[in-house]
């Protein structure tokens, strides 16, 4: 037998996993690496997160990435050279991981790696008949293995719309598995370039669980703030919107968009909220004028609006409590805002359930690696489109 084939069973038939977690989101902050240990699968799951950094990316490495991210037209060559390109970069900063930890690549099993999402088009956004929805995420996984030398799984969200969802979220999954907590209903809110949540019901009926995407966490303000405040990058403890004054007719026109009526679960992106969305909104509600400051304060405003009131329409009054994670948490006006306009929530984080917020994307990979490995379809009930019952992620050996 194919000694990577061999290598490959012997990993699924261990009872402790180590299985690295890389996360490189809409926000391209950086790649994010969390070497997690694993027990069991499915909702045996037991999870302890070991290590985890961010890895910064350059500015230069940024506007790679942004010359052919999330645009209807661009340089072919360039995605087909980036392809190759961030999988050997994300090779090289996992290695310089492990070096930094003290780990052997040969103590790690598998490493389950995003890549990096630079188009997502579900079928809701495109409105071209006949096409299907999807998504696109490069950074092969072929490159990581072969340079780190650590079998890979990469490439988690085509099954997902093969068997019918949009590619996204896929958190849902990781939040059953880790985070389901009898007699507690949960609402587990990522604020990363786009907010999203999962409900996880305190009766534990799978049939009651879903995620959805519901719109910017901090796409628009960080495309504003790189736009307005040339070299600032996003607005650092929300320190420019706090300078000004929420609008309430650029409010409601950047909440005027079929994406708001649309019902859950809904994906969404950059694709669509950016700063061409933002003008158009500018100049239907005649606000123009406005100081960069009362614009960043009405961004702020929005992303908290359509947050909590994706949240308000899902949870029929029930009572939840609120685990935040993603970059979206350290803004203190947005969590203001979010306090506000969902008033009497419990708002906590991740952390107090054992996984830092800023880790639990690149978490959620490694448990989709360790379900793929180990588990069985996890079945949320009949005809849940949106989370299929699928186990996720293409194999690349050394
Ligand atoms: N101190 C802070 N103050 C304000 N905003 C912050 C702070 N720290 C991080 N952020 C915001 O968080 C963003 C990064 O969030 P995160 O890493 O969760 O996004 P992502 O994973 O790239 O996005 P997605 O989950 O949509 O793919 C930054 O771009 C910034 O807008
Ligand atoms: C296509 C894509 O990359 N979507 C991301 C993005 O970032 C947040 C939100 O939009 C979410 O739907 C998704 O990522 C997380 C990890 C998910 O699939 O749950």
């Amino acid at each position: 037998m194919n000694t990577g084939l061999r290598r490959l069973l012997a990993i699924a038939e261990k009872e402790r996993r180590t299985i690295i977690g890389l996360m490189s989101g809409t926000s391209l902050d950086g790649l994010d690496v969390a070497l997690c240990e694993f027990t069991g699968h499915g909702t045996q799951t037991q999870m302890v997160l070991k290590q985890f950094d961010t890895m910064p990316y350059s500015t230069e490495f940024k506007q790679q990435v942004k010359a052919i991210f999330s645009k209807r037209e661009v340089d072919l060559e360039k995605v087909c050279l980036m392809n190759a390109y961030i999988g050997s970069f994300h090779a090289e900063l996992i290695n310089a991981c492990l070096q930094k930890w003290k780990v052997a690549p040969e103590e790690v099993d598998v490493i389950a790696s995003h890549g990096q999402t630079i188009y997502h088009a579900p079928a809701s956004q495109h409105q071209i008949e006949g096409m299907p929805n999807a998504t696109l995420q490069i950074g092969d996984g072929d490159h990581i293995a072969v340079k780190t030398g650590i079998i890979t799984l990469s490439d988690f969200r085509q099954k997902h719309i093969a068997a019918g969802g949009e590619g996204a979220p896929l958190a849902v999954y990781g939040d059953y598995l880790l985070f389901s907590e009898k007699g507690q209903n949960r609402i587990m809110l990522n604020i990363g370039g786009i907010a999203n949540f999962t409900f996880l019901p305190g009766d534990l009926d799978t049939t009651r669980i879903f995620s959805t995407d519901v719109g910017p966490g901090n796409t628009l303000m960080d495309a504003y703030v790189q736009q307005r405040f040339p070299g600032k990058y996003y607005d650092a403890d929300s320190e420019i919107a706090s300078q000004g004054k929420y609008d309430a007719a650029l409010l409601a026109a950047l909440l005027d968009h079929p994406f708001f009526e649309l019902g859950f679960p809904k994906t969404t992106g950059p694709e669509l909220f950016n700063l061409a969305y933002l003008e158009q909104a500018q100049q239907t509600s005649n606000t123009t004028h406005l100081s960069p400051e009362d614009v960043m304060a009405t961004l702020n405003r929005f992303s908290a609006t359509a947050i909590c009131e994706a949240i308000s329409r899902s949870t029929n009054e029930e009572q939840f409590e609120i685990f935040l994670s993603g970059g979206g948490m350290h803004n203190p006006l947005l969590l203001q805002n979010i306090t506000q306009l969902l008033s009497g929530a419990v708002i906590r984080n991740t952390a107090e359930l054992g996984v830092s917020p800023d880790a639990k994307e690149a978490v959620l990979f490694a448990t989709l690696a360790n379900e793929c490995l180990v588990g069985e379809k996890i079945d949320f009930g009949t005809g849940k489109q949106s989370i299929p019952s699928v186990q996720m992620g293409k194999i690349s050996l050394p």
